[in-house]
């Protein structure tokens, strides 16, 4: 990409999009589109319409979407749906409409079957059940892949997709009900440590086993996926290893410094049991994660918690 490049970071408020930004402006790109949600509501096919004809950028990261953990999937189902394929259905062909030169696509994980050998290949896409509590994404996100190979073998638009693990960093959704589970856990045991409260609730058995990436990883990739990588299909994002949500809640008691005990409540759902990347794809290019999971949690916890509660 040229360093004057147009580049129009869909989401550039979230947790992915921010992300995405300090990495492009590191490597000198200056020349940014954004708005926001309410600015321009993506799922308005109008107002998407003209915000393409006037703006004309030349690279798109569509990274605005709506985004939860498992109870949120699991409750606002239509919305995950509905959001996510008007928001991807219109971002793509508007950009098909308007010459963009490249998209980059952010599905997730979750697209992956239920049951799907581990670790996840990127050829088990669509060969088994999707998980119940986020089927409505998943099927979203699975439209919006095939939205990309689509516009590629129809009219040769060099529009690539990536799919990420579970991610953490700055800008997190801290919300207890509709957050993932590492910033609920954070903030649930920096909370029950300021309180002195005898024991934290963790959801579901704790036996599920999750992959995380610091989102600046995510970042380097993305931008490394658009400068060098133009083929259909799908790209894992991730660091090739997870952990059981135990172990997880344990490294966050650590980390915060927590005395209590956990107590694991099984009224909430475990969700799929295991969703570990194979993330050779990228590693054959010589791409591979740099944040550990302890120092990247304990760099997020220092600078949402411990420097909010210095101010
Ligand atoms: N977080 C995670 O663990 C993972 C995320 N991903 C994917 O990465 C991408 C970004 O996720 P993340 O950064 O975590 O999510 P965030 O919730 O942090 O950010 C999503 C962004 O989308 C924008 N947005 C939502 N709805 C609309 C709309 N109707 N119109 C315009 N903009 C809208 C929001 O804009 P505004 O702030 O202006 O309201 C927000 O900035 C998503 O595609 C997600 O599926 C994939 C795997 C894991
Ligand atoms: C990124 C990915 O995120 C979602 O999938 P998920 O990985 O299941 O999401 P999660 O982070 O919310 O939970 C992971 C595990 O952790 C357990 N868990 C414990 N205690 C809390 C807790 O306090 N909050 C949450 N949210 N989970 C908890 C929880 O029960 C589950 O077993 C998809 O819907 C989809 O959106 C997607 O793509």
């Amino acid at each position: 990409m040229e360093k004057d490049a147009k580049i129009y970071v869909a989401g550039h408020r979230g947790m992915v999009g921010s992300a995405l930004i300090r990495r492009l402006q590191k490597a000198g790109f200056t020349n940014f589109v954004t708005r926001t949600s309410n600015e321009l509501d993506l799922r308005d096919q109008a107002a998407v319409a003209a915000f393409f004809t006037q703006e004309k950028p030349e690279y798109v990261v569509l990274a605005a979407a709506k985004v939860g953990g498992i109870q949120a999937n699991n409750t606002y189902r239509a919305e995950f749906l509905y959001d996510n394929l008007m928001i991807e259905s219109n971002v793509i062909h508007h950009s098909y409409l308007n010459g963009v030169k490249k998209l980059l696509f952010l599905g997730s994980s979750c697209i992956y079957p239920k049951l799907a050998p581990q670790p996840l290949q990127e050829d088990a896409l669509l060969t088994g059940e999707l998980e119940s509590t986020n089927e409505p994404y998943a099927v979203a996100k699975i439209a919006g892949i095939k939205l990309c190979d689509a516009y590629r073998s129809q009219y040769g638009c060099n529009y690539i997709s990536a799919m990420p693990t579970n991610l953490y960093g700055p800008h997190d959704n801290y919300d207890l009900k509709n957050s993932h589970v590492l910033p609920a856990l954070l903030r649930k045991f920096h909370e029950a440590k300021e309180a002195g409260t005898p024991e934290v609730e963790v959801w579901g058995t704790g036996t599920p086993r999750r992959e995380f990436l610091h989102v600046d990883d995510l970042a380097d990739a993305c931008y490394w996926l658009l400068e060098n990588y133009n083929e259909p299909g799908l790209v894992n994002i991730g660091t090739g290893t997870d952990l059981s949500i135990r172990e997880l809640a344990e490294l966050v008691q650590r980390t915060v410094g927590y005395e209590g005990s956990i107590r694991f409540n099984s009224d909430y759902p475990d969700g799929t049991p295991r969703k570990l990347m194979d993330v050779s794809k990228l590693a054959g290019h010589g791409w591979a994660a740099r944040i550990g999971l302890e120092e990247g949690v304990r760099a997020v916890y220092a600078g949402a918690f411990e420097q909010a509660a210095a101010k």
